[in-house]
């Protein structure tokens, strides 16, 4: 029977630690600002930026949501990011995603100022990570990495991506490599994926889809960290079946509970960093 990581309580812990950095900041008359623009009305994105206040409310980082229609155009959400480039008090900068269908992620993402990027996102910060250089980390990779070493030793293990996510897969992946992981990503064209899994002594699964790992796709003993949020039937689940594979693995990140906090802790760890730059 697995360990269950508590996420929402490593998230808890970890937010402690950044509370205490925030109050010698703002002794030194710092005070970390972070804007978060959001678009439309989708609930899910609603709920996700309404959890990002709460937890910099939380933690001393002064926060503020920009809401616009999901009609603006990539014009004005360009211009809107050059303001806030500019702005000396503002340390963070995050566009929810998605993004209406007439707004290019891409351009967006690279618009914000690389210093300000707090979401980890920017080719900059990303080519920086894939060097290992001391960078602005993607939030929820950042997150696995820091839930799965309060499990386990990463140097040598065996680590399987399920995922190549531009925000998740890739990344993570990258992160267990620079950590001296021994790394396999596998996706939709993988052929026998269970083949793969099975090799697997840390397991991250992150696709988006319910039930796609089943408990005779895990090595007995494996960490197994479940990045997936579906809804099914009105309840929230992961990619993995949990209670089957709870049986088979040593550790396990619930859905909802596991992964999800961590991110937008993170978020909080990069408003904090930048801040701390001066
Ligand atoms: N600009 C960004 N957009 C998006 C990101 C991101 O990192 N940056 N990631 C996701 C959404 N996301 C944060 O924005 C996010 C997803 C899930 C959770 C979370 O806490 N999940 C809970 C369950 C929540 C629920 O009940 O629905 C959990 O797993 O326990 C937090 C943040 C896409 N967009």
């Amino acid at each position: 029977m697995a360990v269950v990581i508590d996420g929402k309580q490593v998230a808890a812990s970890y937010r402690e630690t950044l509370k205490e950095r925030v109050t010698e900041l703002r002794a030194r008359g710092i005070v970390p600002k972070l804007k978060v623009v959001l678009i439309g009305d989708d609930p899910a994105s609603h709920s996700y930026v309404r959890g990002k206040e709460r937890a910099a409310q939380e933690i001393g980082i002064d926060s503020q949501v920009l809401r616009f229609d999901e009609t603006i155009s990539e014009k004005e959400l360009l211009d809107l990011i050059d303001l806030m480039n500019e702005d000396e008090e503002v340390h963070g900068i995050l566009v929810q995603l998605p993004l209406p269908k007439q707004i290019d992620e891409s351009r967006v993402i690279m618009r914000i100022s690389p210093e300000k990027d707090v979401d980890g996102f920017h080719p900059e910060n990303v080519g920086k990570m894939m060097l290992g250089l001391d960078t602005l980390l993607p939030c929820t990779p950042h997150g696995i990495l820091h839930l799965a070493k309060t499990q386990t030793e990463i140097a040598g293990k065996h680590v399987v991506v399920v995922g190549r996510s531009q925000i998740v897969g890739k990344p993570v992946g990258m992160l267990f490599l620079n950590e001296s992981a021994t790394v396999t990503y596998c996706h939709s064209k993988t052929d026998d994926l269970g083949a793969m899994t099975r090799q697997a002594d840390i397991l991250i699964v992150a696709v988006g889809r319910a039930g796609l790992v089943t408990a005779d796709m895990v090595k007995p003993g494996a960490l197994v960290i479940d990045v997936g949020v579906n809804r099914v039937e009105g309840r929230l689940v992961g990619d993995v079946d949990y209670e089957a594979v709870k049986e088979k693995a040593s550790a396990i990140t619930p859905v909802p509970g596991g992964v999800g906090p961590m991110t937008i802790t993170m978020l909080m760890h990069n408003t904090v960093e930048v801040a701390s730059r001066g």
